[in-house]
């Protein structure tokens, strides 16, 4: 890949404390969170259904306010940002979704350039109009996705492996800082599902990006993240690499035992 963005100098991505989040008052979902991001690499974020795993990508990119705690990046607290502040942030933050979130519609580039969109003016934003770098990025992006090919076709028109690449080059496209994929896997068949973590760890270590991964099969986890993050009940209970998880630990994460094989 030949897209030049981010150095690896950064030795203080992210630092979430004492995160919390309630939607309705009294009935907290994250219940103080803890995490430092010091360095590239995937950290997998496991977890029963329901414990808090996509509120808290989701308040690491501020599509939802949280409640208490700080999370500082780039020598700001998101929390309090607002404004054109808050925009100068989130586009640092790339984001892949399970169901892709493409905009089906418009072309497969057109789609990947749309990871442009924070950095323009409303009006360039509104009319479309990309610079010529931008073009030539969005280019050798979908080559690195290996979707050159289909630059040209509707974005409704590709598989589903597919559409999480053309997702994966549009959080790319943004020159992030830190990438988050909220259960990139999780619609895709087994093969797939490999390819595209493998892709999201190549776009890691090439871009030496923090990756932040909510994902629930414990075994690709192991396979691809460098440290493991265990949630349960709204609270980090295991935080290491992959090889220290034990079956004492999976079965404090989700409970019971009858499911260990
Ligand atoms: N917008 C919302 N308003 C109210 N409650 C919400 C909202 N979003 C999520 N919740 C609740 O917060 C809890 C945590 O949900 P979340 O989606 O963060 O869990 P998760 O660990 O990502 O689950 P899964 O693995 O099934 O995606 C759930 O009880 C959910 O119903």
């Amino acid at each position: 890949m030949s897209v030049t963005h981010n150095t690896a100098e950064h030795s203080n991505f992210l630092e979430i404390r004492g995160l919390k989040k309630e939607y309705t008052a009294g009935n907290p979902i994250l219940k103080g969170i803890d995490i430092h991001i010091t360095e590239p690499g995937i950290v997998a974020i496991i977890g029963p259904s329901g414990t808090g795993k996509s509120t808290l990508l989701r308040c690491i990119n501020r599509l939802i306010d949280p409640t208490d705690g700080q999370i500082l990046f780039d020598d700001s607290d998101l929390c309090l940002a607002k404004g054109s502040q808050l925009r100068k942030l989130r586009r640092q933050v790339g984001m892949v979704f399970q169901e892709y979130n493409l905009v089906e519609r418009l072309t497969v580039i057109e789609n990947v350039l749309t990871g442009r969109l924070g950095y323009m003016s409303a009006w360039k934003a509104w009319r479309r109009k990309f610079s010529q770098q931008d073009i030539n990025t969005a280019f050798e992006l979908l080559e690195a996705v290996g979707l050159s090919e289909h630059a040209k076709k509707r974005a409704d028109s590709l598989s589903g492996g597919q559409r999480q690449r053309v997702g994966i080059a549009r959080a790319v496209m943004q020159n992030p800082r830190i990438l988050l994929a909220d259960e990139p896997t999780s619609s895709l068949d087994p093969k797939t599902a490999v390819e595209i973590m493998e892709l999201l760890q190549r776009f890691s270590d090439e871009k030496q990006l923090p990756t932040l991964v909510n994902i629930h099969d414990v075994k690709l986890a192991s396979r691809f993240a460098k440290r493991m993050i265990g949630m349960s009940n709204g609270v980090v209970v295991y935080d290491g690499p992959p090889e220290g998880i034990t079956d004492e630990h999976l079965k404090q994460i989700y409970g019971g035992e009858s499911w260990l094989v």
